[in-house]
């Protein structure tokens, strides 16, 4: 590995038999690999390539990570004599350098009223935790479709990742957060922000969904509106992550219209009777309990139904992983005690309604998170890659589409923040009462921004936008998926018209032009 060659003596490895090649100052024999090359033997052995320096022909086709596979990293032999590799990977958990692929308040040189040294050296274990334990398995999972393992799930259990994610509140006080670096009553709702965006930078869509999403919401409508009993036991299991949940609220027959449920519970003694499907359930395939929306004599109601007798759940084919557990519930007369009731009965709407905020302000993060990571891939790929001898931001109609990408960004993060803000300064009623409108606004902006974003990703990356693995694999999965942001946790243009009733209803009587 350290030795150290001259150009002239790798150009004479040119041929089949006998392959040199130099990639950024590291000299590589592809004598035995040529004929396993997934793009072919007669590209490596063209004259352009074999014996020479291949660096730009190489990364205008691959990306730096292929060079880091243990498989292909043995095929290095040694090195240029007095040259120094330029092009280096970024070290797990650091941050990146190129301009606007950190938020203002993680670029170098910047500043934001918002975040403090805490919440900087939270983000920084995080994303190294991120990196180096939730990556790998997130990548496995995106392509497997099969649930998050126990071991990873024990080892965010370990750091009370389940837990943090829930946000600020009662259910963090004792526990050991991130192994000390923020205190329970320190943590607040850019903690969790910081949790939300960092789980998004992975390019694996359905992985962020499967990743105890159902707990997210599902849970919290446990400690607002459950006895003390059923918190007792359901609490401790869910943020260990030994027990998965699903929020199951939505129907064929039921989506934005809530109050439109067909899922039934009939008393009978100690017991509801409860009959109807679910459908779109995320998490749903995995789930032990279910928080679950259904309509009684008096109006909707909220019941925790544990899986068991009656209770059957199937896969539905989604345009993203399996591994997010969408499934389509079925209750068949399921037996569900009373004391499993969420709130009042008749009560549901307030119940699912109140919970909804968090919810979205959650989308908002991880869209946020998938986007910027799609603005630095256009940044980096558009400067590498070379179109009739020149990078492709020398071309005025992409740079066009990395200033809107560049502006929508910002716009997003910086509205995101300031709602942050609110939600830190806030309790949980004036959220409801205040938040409701511009949650659901800023969900609409920052979907549609996403889904701008993706189709221009797309033009800049060309057909590779269109698969799966190599060059354009965040843009081909953010292109795929974006649409889900638009969708769970309620329809983009729903959210919009709801924050526009919302000001109309607060308008002051007084007010004339
Ligand atoms: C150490 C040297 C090399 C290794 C380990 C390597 C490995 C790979 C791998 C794993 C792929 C599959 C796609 C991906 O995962 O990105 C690939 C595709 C390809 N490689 Fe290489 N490669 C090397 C050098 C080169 C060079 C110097 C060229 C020069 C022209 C080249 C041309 C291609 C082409 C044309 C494809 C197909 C690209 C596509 O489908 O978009 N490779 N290579």
């Amino acid at each position: 590995m350290s030795k150290e060659f001259t150009f002239e003596e790798v150009a004479k490895h040119n041929k089949e038999g006998d392959l040199w090649i130099i990639i950024d100052s590291k000299v590589y024999d592809l004598t035995r690999f040529v004929d396993l090359h997934p793009g072919g033997a007669n590209v490596l052995l063209a004259n352009s390539v074999a014996g020479k320096d291949a660096t730009d022909a190489f990364f205008g086709l691959h990306r730096h990570e292929v060079l880091l596979r243990p498989q292909y990293k043995r095929l290095q032999i040694g090195r240029i004599q007095g040259e120094e590799e330029i092009i280096k990977p970024r070290e797990p958990g650091a941050l990146s350098k190129v301009p606007y692929a950190e938020a203002t308040w993680l670029a170098d040189g910047y500043h934001s009223p918002y975040y403090s040294d805490n919440h900087r050296r939270f983000q920084k274990a995080v994303r190294k935790f991120f990196e180096e334990v939730i990556q790998p398995e997130a990548l496995r999972c995106e392509e497997n479709g099969k649930r998050i393992s126990q071991e990873v799930v024990d080892k965010m259990s370990d750091l009370n990742v389940i837990a943090m994610r829930l946000g600020p509140g009662k259910h963090l006080k004792g526990r050991t957060l991130m192994g000390g670096i923020v205190k329970p009553e320190e943590f607040d709702y850019f903690h969790e922000l910081i949790l939300n965006t960092e789980l998004a930078r992975f390019g694996t869509r359905g992985f962020v969904d499967g990743m105890l999403n159902g707990a997210v919401i599902g849970l919290p409508p446990i400690w607002n509106y459950g006895s003390p009993e059923l918190q007792a036991k359901v609490i401790p299991e869910v943020l260990s992550g030994k027990k998965y949940m699903a929020l199951a609220i939505t129907e064929a027959f039921a989506g934005s219209d809530v109050g439109g449920l067909q899922t039934e519970a009939v008393r009978d003694g100690d017991y509801w009777i409860v009959t109807g499907t679910k459908k779109w359930i995320t998490n749903g395939t995995f789930a032990d309990y279910f928080t679950t929306g259904v309509k009684t004599e008096n109006g909707l109601t909220v019941l925790l139904i544990e899986r068991g007798e009656g209770v059957t759940t199937k896969p539905i084919k989604t345009a993203y992983s399996p591994t997010a557990g969408t499934a389509y519930v079925t209750f068949d007369k399921v037996r569900v005690p009373v004391a499993n009731t969420l709130g009042k009965v008749g009560n549901g709407l307030q119940v699912i309604l109140s919970n909804f905020n968090h919810e979205r302000w959650m989308v908002v993060g991880t869209s946020v998170g998938a986007q910027r990571v799609i603005v630095e891939e256009c940044l980096k790929w558009s400067s590498q890659r070379m179109v009739f001898g020149k990078p492709l931001t020398s071309q005025a109609v992409i740079r066009a589409k990395l200033a809107r990408m560049i502006q929508r960004i910002e716009a997003c993060q910086n509205w995101l923040e300031i709602i942050t803000y609110q939600m830190n300064n806030m309790s949980y009623n004036e959220m409801s009462s205040k938040l409701a409108g511009p949650i659901g606004l800023l969900k609409q902006f920052v979907s549609k921004a996403g889904r701008e974003t993706a189709e221009d990703a797309t033009q800049v990356f060309g057909g590779r936008a269109l698969t799966t693995t190599g060059m354009g694999k965040f843009i081909e999965n953010y292109h795929r998926t974006s649409g889900f942001d638009a969708i769970l946790a309620g329809a983009e243009d729903v959210l919009g018209d709801l924050g526009v009733r919302q000001a109309v209803k607060k308008m002051p009587a007084y007010t004339r032009l």
